[in-house]
């Protein structure tokens, strides 16, 4: 099934694990930031939803979709206070998030490459944190608004829900 015809903001929150002590962070690219704002808040209100504690999100910024790669990296490789905890830990997992649009050029192209690419390596290495591919590729404006809090709802909100079942299935 294609986007179109699937609510992306759909979640039963009782077929979820306990999220109340998961630490979360969020890699935004500040490209196309009418879209990525607006998928940040989604997953956002979607972990706040699911019981996570808001002391325990942690945000990063990065100009672009490809520097989410170094973003999210530094993420997975930091500690990070705990409420109510005395040590830093890391993170349960990372979501990044990204919108790229086609433009006149290739570029399109090697940019979506290149960030699917480098954050599939990131689920590979040492540190075995998990990261959530939240980038819309899309071919139009329109399509990257209907995406994120749109018609098809909010890819920010899958994604949360995604990080969450991720987050559950490392502890394990
Ligand atoms: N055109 C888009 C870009 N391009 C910028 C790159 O992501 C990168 O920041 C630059 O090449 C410097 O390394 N980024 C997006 O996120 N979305 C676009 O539509
Ligand atoms: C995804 C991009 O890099 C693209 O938006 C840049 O636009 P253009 O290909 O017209 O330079």
């Amino acid at each position: 099934m294609a986007t179109a015809g699937k609510d992306l903001s759909h979640y039963d929150k009782s077929k979820l694990p306990d999220a109340s002590k998961m630490r979360i962070g969020i890699v935004v690219s500040e490209w196309n930031d009418d879209i990525t704002e607006n998928l940040y808040k989604g997953a956002l209100d979607t972990l706040l939803d699911c019981g996570m504690h808001k002391d325990a999100i942690y945000r990063y910024d990065v100009p672009g979709s490809f520097e989410l790669i170094y973003g999210c990296r530094k993420m997975q490789e930091s500690t990070f206070s705990v409420p109510g905890k005395r040590q830093k830990r890391v993170l349960d997992a990372v979501i990044a998030i990204g919108s790229v649009i086609r433009g006149e050029t290739a570029h399109f192209d090697f940019v979506c490459q290149g960030v699917t690419s480098g954050i599939k390596d990131l689920n590979l290495n040492k540190t075995r944190i998990p990261v959530i591919f939240c980038v819309l590729t899309d071919d139009t404006h329109a399509q990257s608004v209907a995406r994120s809090g749109g018609i098809h709802g909010n890819k920010g909100s899958e994604a949360a829900i995604a990080a969450i079942k991720m987050a559950a299935l490392k502890a394990n």
